[in-house]
């Protein structure tokens, strides 16, 4: 079987039905080998009922498997076998057999039906149990291992079988967080090798860490399909999972987060909400009305300031001046304009320097203002008594409401509010 010329796998128009229920339609796809590709979606989405049909393990009522180029179905047993191992999910693993027996039984497409297993095989199954870890496990019953030590150990089975394809249905499920992890970079590094390996996870921010491509699966039929941050979208776990949600790199990690929460106020028209903040000052005030829906303006915050990440993660217009810079005369005009055009301005818990002293004065053209305190404004002010003066002078206007960040929050929760 050559294992260069084509794609190492191709459906087309693939179908799966089930008595009168349609599972699969319309699964178009193809890899190379070195893909490592996570299959992705909602419960019941048809994602093991793919992969076994991409094994040849469930019948495909529609269209065409190709395993290197050639059709599926006319592939032999002991054919498929050498080409795809495949990890089923809560598969049964035998009674009184030590993990050495499991791994060896990957061996099973290279041996005729007399032959025990040779001294190859053992040095096969041994160099897998190495690479996962799980070599010293070698005598013991897989009945004595751990969830995560039998994990490691059916990996091993299924890398010993050698096979230029490997399929992995939720291999993680059940696992702690460093098993899972684990799993995923044995993956990778077996990618990287030439193998390509189909995997159904259901963590997605793992799945788009360490996969190469994604494919997103929906109510039977490809949603989207192509690199993590591609799948990944706000729309398209909207569509898939029904889940309002932020998809954003995240600037610690480096990876891409997913931010969820529960739409709330979306049935009434929002007010518009200009949230003044820098320094980290805005961020929970921001995340918090964009989970409600509000239609949010920022500003002026800082490049590189957690409160301009957030504003950026959520979609949220912001105005970003240079950092240690004074607020210069165009982001002060747009401030201004962002405030004139909102319905109430937020002041957030900032403090105040002769850089940012800008946002105070122009919390005054405000028609109504929330000013969170929750730290002395004395405490706050690095302009030498300025900021303190024209804070006070600010709080005495009628359209002012001080509130402390607790306060806020709940009153926005409960609709007092806004
Ligand atoms: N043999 C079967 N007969 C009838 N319906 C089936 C059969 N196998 C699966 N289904 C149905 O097909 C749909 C897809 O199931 P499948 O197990 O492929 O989903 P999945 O995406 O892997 O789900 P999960 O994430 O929960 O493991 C489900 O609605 C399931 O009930």
């Amino acid at each position: 079987m050559n294992a260069t010329s084509e794609f190492a796998l191709a459906a087309s128009n693939v179908g799966v039905t089930i008595g009168d229920k349609t599972i699969l339609r319309d699964i178009s796809f193809a890899a190379n080998s070195g893909e490592f590709v996570g299959i992705i979606g909602p419960n019941g989405a048809g994602k093991s009922t793919l992969l076994r049909g991409l094994r040849g393990m469930g019948a495909i009522t529609s269209g065409a498997v190709l395993v290197f180029g050639r059709p599926l179905h006319t592939l032999g047993d002991k054919q498929l076998a050498r080409s795809i191992a495949y990890m089923q999910q809560d598969v049964n693993v035998g009674f009184g057999f030590n993990a050495l027996e499991v791994v060896l039984a990957g061996r099973y497409p290279y041996l005729k039906w007399w032959q025990n297993e040779q001294r190859e095989d053992y040095e096969i199954a041994r160099k897998y149990m190495a690479f996962t870890g799980v070599e010293a496990l070698a005598e013991k019953s897989v009945q004595q291992v751990s969830g995560g030590e039998r994990q490691r150990i059916l990996l091993a089975k299924v890398l010993a079988q050698e096979t230029p394809l490997i399929f992995l249905d939720e291999p993680t499920a059940s696992l702690d967080l460093g098993y899972q992890e684990e799993i995923f970079r044995h993956c990778r590094v077996i990618c990287q090798e030439g193998k390509m390996v189909l995997i159904i996870a259901h963590d997605i921010k793992l799945a788009a860490k360490f996969c190469t491509r994604l494919i997103l699966l929906a109510g039977g039929t490809i949603l989207a399909d192509g690199r993590p941050e591609e799948v990944i979208t706000a729309q398209n776990l909207e569509k898939a999972y029904g889940l309002h949600s932020d998809v954003f790199i995240n600037k610690v990690t480096g990876n891409l987060d997913i931010h969820t929460y529960e739409a709330a106020g979306t049935t009434t028209l929002q007010p518009v909400v200009h949230v003044i903040g820098g320094g980290g000052s805005a961020g929970n005030i921001l995340r918090l009305l964009h989970e409600r829906s509000y239609n949010l303006s920022g500003g002026v915050f800082q490049q590189g300031d957690s409160d301009a990440d957030v504003a950026m993660a959520f979609g949220i217009q912001a105005i970003v001046g240079q950092p240690f810079c004074i607020i210069d005369k165009v982001q002060a005009t747009k401030n201004r304009e962002k405030i004139l055009a909102a319905d109430v301005t937020v002041l957030s818990n900032l403090y105040y320097g002769q850089q940012n002293l800008d946002n105070l004065e122009a919390a005054f053209v405000a028609k109504k203002v929330i000013i969170i305190e929750d730290t002395a404004i004395e405490e706050r002010d690095f302009t030498g008594g300025k900021a303190s003066k024209l804070y006070r002078d600010l709080c005495t206007l009628p359209q002012v409401t001080v509130l402390s960040s607790v306060q806020f929050a709940e009153q926005v929760v409960t609709g007092e509010i806004l």
